[in-house]
């Protein structure tokens, strides 16, 4: 456990659920005409895929992006470096730019020795290789603010000069110079999504990676909330057309006229982590409920260190004990709030019901679609490990307490 977060959610594991839920906020539960729970409210094809990496051209195939099978895996017949799963996506192929790139030996490892810089590379080539129409649709896009620049990062200028040098200039398209690089660039840092690596069980988020990048017209329209009202999934490894569509449902019901947002990153970070983030990639500070409320706590509460005990599991287990063996655990969780200790924590319910329980995983729980006769579906699915939980399972019980949002 790391964070008061982390507390309420292992509390869950150990059966205090109801409680929790009573520390929920009691906001007025408002009649829903706007958007059922599960709703799809979006599903849209990528405008520009592209893989997060070099090591992601041996692992994922160059058109579709599912996992490829080594005996099935077929390579690029020019860069001879990417590789496609079936005769279909060796068809589609791959970014011209990217592949022209790639034909020319090591010179885009050479180029890109880090992670971070690949990234970006990958992006650019791609980027350019699309069609005007779409590249248009990327510049249409809300911008973020460029980074400081971090050591062992390359500049926008100095990522212009890469792909000069990788991409035949014939194959440039018209326009291409440092201005329209850097542009292409801030489209991408904030409006990019992950499609991750295949989650397994027990692994940590922290190591999962992605395996491309993808750059969605429609979906990059939505704003972030710490304390998001939908979620997105993806299903890279699915079979049949579509499988890098992004997918937006909704958390819960959602009244008309009330924004729908998404958060940007897992919900578990921390008040100083989310904040930092929000800042440096996408340029605003969050005031988002839960960010007012976590503001105002004690640096050992959750922002940001351990409170300069270093141990903060510890601490955490010890309070939990005490309320055990104070009252037997139920109720302990009301009576911390009566304390004062945790009555500062009124999003409780929300990561109790909407934050995955698998081990490592801290994905988001979004209910299953609801039927075609619009019965809500008593399903959550996991938009990181997949998992699929059924609301009675320790979920607390959404009409006892008030909802988030
Ligand atoms: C993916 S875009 C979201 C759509 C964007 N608002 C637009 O109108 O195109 C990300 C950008 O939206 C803005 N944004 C998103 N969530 C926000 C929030 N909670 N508060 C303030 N600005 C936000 C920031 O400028 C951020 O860089």
């Amino acid at each position: 456990m790391h964070n008061k977060i982390d507390f309420f959610t292992e509390l869950i594991r150990k059966g205090l659920g109801k409680c929790v839920a009573k520390l929920a906020v009691t906001a007025p539960l408002v009649d829903c005409v706007g958007v059922s729970k599960g709703e799809v409210l979006l599903s849209e094809s990528p405008i520009l895929l592209y893989p997060a990496t070099l090591a992601s051209l041996t692992s994922y195939c160059s058109a579709c992006f599912r996992s490829l099978s080594p005996n099935v895996a077929a390579p690029c017949h020019s860069c001879r470096a990417a590789a496609f799963c079936s005769p279909a996506c060796a068809a589609a192929s791959h970014p011209r730019l990217l592949c022209a790139a790639l034909c020319n030996g090591g010179a885009l490892a050479a180029a890109a020795p880090i992670e971070s810089i690949q990234e970006s590379l990958l992006f650019l080539l791609s980027a350019y290789s699309l069609p005007e129409p779409s590249i248009h649709a990327i510049l249409s896009l809300s911008s973020a603010p460029a980074p400081a620049p971090a050591p062992g990062t390359q500049d926008p200028a100095g990522l212009h000069a890469a792909v000069a040098a990788l991409a035949p200039p014939h194959m440039l398209p018209p326009g291409f110079s440092p201005d329209f690089t850097a542009a292409l660039l801030a489209k991408d840092r904030g409006n990019s999504f992950a499609i991750m690596e295949p989650y397994r069980p027990g692994m940590s988020l922290e190591l999962l990676k992605a395996r491309a990048y993808a750059v969605y017209h429609r979906a990059s329209l939505f704003n972030h909330d710490c304390l998001p009202n939908a979620c997105h999934f993806d299903y890279p490894d699915r079979p049949g057309p579509g499988n890098t569509d992004i997918v937006v449902r909704a958390l819960h019901d959602i009244p008309e006229g009330r924004e729908v947002c998404i958060s940007y990153f897992a919900a578990n970070w921390r008040y100083t982590d989310r904040q930092r983030r929000l800042l440096e990639d996408y340029g605003f500070p969050c005031e988002c409920d839960r960010c007012q409320v976590e503001s105002q706590w004690k640096d050992d509460d959750d922002n940001g260190d351990d409170g300069g005990n270093g141990n903060e599991d510890e601490a955490m287990e010890e309070e939990d004990g005490e309320e055990e063996g104070e009252d037997g655990g139920d109720d302990g969780m009301e009576e911390e709030g009566d304390k004062g200790g945790d009555d500062d924590f009124p999003h409780a319910y929300f990561f109790v019901r909407y934050l995955c329980d698998s081990e490592g995983c801290w994905g988001m729980l979004a209910p299953l679609p609801p039927s075609p006769n619009g019965e809500p579906s008593h399903v959550f699915e996991c938009n990181l490990c997949g998992k699929m939980r059924k609301e009675e399972d320790e979920m607390p019980d959404e009409g006892t307490s008030g909802m988030p949002h």
